[in-house]
């Protein structure tokens, strides 16, 4: 099988509204990849993951995940040669689940999951995020809720992630290593991701390529290695050219190098202080 998903010419509504909400769509994502998906509020960037993750149908279009449809029964949780999970969507719905704010431990949580059983990888996310699994959900902080949360939903190994701006109250540290820890991981297994962020820092060397969604409309696909160039000397911030679909982007201002270096400073301080 060639690609981890394949979308064409989807179009898609939702029941009550008078337009659609994704026109259009052609989108390849091809194994051991990592897409970036870009666009305003409401452009349909979650309704996209959505889709990909077979939790709305669509009716119109063909959509393909791992060669198979993703509302289907069948696709949905195992691969049945192994022990991945076909897809894991994980987005900001979360917070509203009512175990979050009650008073259970975070290693309860793992070993209803099945942390047994994924021992090794457990442990590296606990270490990536920094989980300490005694605490009590109903004790923690937005971010340590959400650092819970991607260990659990991280804990399976899946075919394709579809993240949907999970990151978004993750400290640049926690964040950093796990952009890293999931880089690797399309490196190492045969996997892919699609991850819907309005957050850009850290994020240069990333993707393999990004999608640029407006209005419900892919308006641009770019790939990384060959239509995106950083140039610390370039006039200005990004140069868009027309003629080859290249873009060209200059010294960008950002505060981000600092909190990473000052987070790390603090990761070290902090044993050696209290
Ligand atoms: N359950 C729903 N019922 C009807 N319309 C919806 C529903 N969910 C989303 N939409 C509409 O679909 C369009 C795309 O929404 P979507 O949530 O995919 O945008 P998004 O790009 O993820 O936005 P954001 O950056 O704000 O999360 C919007 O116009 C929105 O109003």
């Amino acid at each position: 099988m060639s690609l981890a998903a394949e979308i064409k010419d989807l179009t898609y509504q939702f029941p009550e509204t008078e337009q659609a909400s994704l026109w259009n769509i052609d989108l390849a994502v091809p194994w051991n990849t990592r897409t970036l998906v870009v666009g305003s509020n409401g452009a349909g960037k979650s309704t996209l993951l959505k889709l990909l993750s077979g939790k709305n149908l669509c009716l119109t279009g063909h959509i393909r995940v791992n060669g198979l449809d993703p509302f289907s029964p069948y696709s949905m949780h195992k691969n049945e040669a192994d022990e991945c999970q076909i897809t894991t969507y994980l987005g900001t719905e979360w917070c509203h689940m009512s175990f979050i704010n009650r008073d259970i431990g975070v290693q309860e949580l793992l070993d209803s999951i099945g942390f047994k059983h994924h021992r090794e990888r457990g442990e590296t996310l606990i270490d990536i995020l920094d989980v300490n699994v005694n605490w009590r959900m109903h004790r923690l902080s937005d971010g340590q809720k959400r650092r819970v949360q991607l260990t659990m939903g991280l804990l399976k190994p899946w075919r394709l992630l579809l993240l949907d701006e999970v990151t978004v109250d993750l400290d640049v540290l926690a964040r950093s290593r796990l952009l890293a820890f999931l880089a690797h991981e399309t490196q190492v297994r045969r996997c892919s991701i699609v991850y819907a962020t309005h957050i850009f820092d850290g994020l240069a060397e990333w993707p393999d390529k990004v999608v640029h969604l407006r209005h419900g409309r892919i308006v641009e696909q770019l790939s990384c290695a060959n239509d995106i160039k950083f140039d610390s000397r370039a006039a200005k911030n990004v140069t868009l050219d027309a003629n080859d679909n290249s873009v060209t982007i200059g010294y960008a201002k950002s505060l981000h190098p600092l909190a990473l270096a000052w987070l790390t400073q603090d990761e070290n301080k902090q044993d050696t202080q209290f």
